[in-house]
């Protein structure tokens, strides 16, 4: 894994927290985008060189909604970076770790990515993030 490509926080309203968050940070979201995959809309913000990822809930069976139902608004995940997802994705397997995905899915910000459970991972929830080019 090469570095941390971003921390998703999940939160209930986008649009509040996107304000707060470029008060907090003094720069403006980047880009908003909806995932259909996930459920979730997102907010992406650039603090030098780390991301952050505002995550909500479009519907009730979004891993965003069970997890702020369960736990609240809060840090929901820490993505890598990774050069090859697949290649990664048959280390951690190799390893024992517990993917959540069989195959790399589509991601937001131009990404394919996976998670690995948090059962394995000390409580983690841990994203592999592989850039489209
Ligand atoms: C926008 C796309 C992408 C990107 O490009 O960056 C994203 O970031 S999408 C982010 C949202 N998507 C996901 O989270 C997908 C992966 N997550 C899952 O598959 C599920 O959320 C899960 C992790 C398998 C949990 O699902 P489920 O078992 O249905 O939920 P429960 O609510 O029953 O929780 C079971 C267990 O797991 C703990 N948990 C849940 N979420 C997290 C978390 N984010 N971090 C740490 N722990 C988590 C939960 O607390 C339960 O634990 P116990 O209470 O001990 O049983
Ligand atoms: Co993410």
């Amino acid at each position: 894994m090469k570095k941390i490509e971003h921390i998703g926080i999940a939160v209930k309203n986008l649009d509040e927290s996107c304000n707060l968050y470029e008060r907090l940070l003094g720069v403006e979201c980047y880009k908003k985008e909806f995932v259909a995959s996930e459920s979730v809309n997102t907010a992406f913000f650039r603090t030098g060189e780390n991301k952050i990822e505002l995550l909500s809930a479009t519907d009730e069976n979004s891993p965003i909604a069970k997890f702020l139902d369960r736990k609240g608004e809060g840090i929901h995940h820490i993505a890598f970076d990774v050069a090859d997802i697949r290649v990664e994705m048959k280390r951690l397997r190799d390893e024992g770790f517990v993917l959540l995905n069989d195959e790399p899915k589509l991601g937001a910000d131009h990404k394919l990515v996976c998670f690995v459970h948090p059962k394995g991972t000390n409580g983690v929830l841990v994203e592999l993030c592989q850039e489209i080019k």
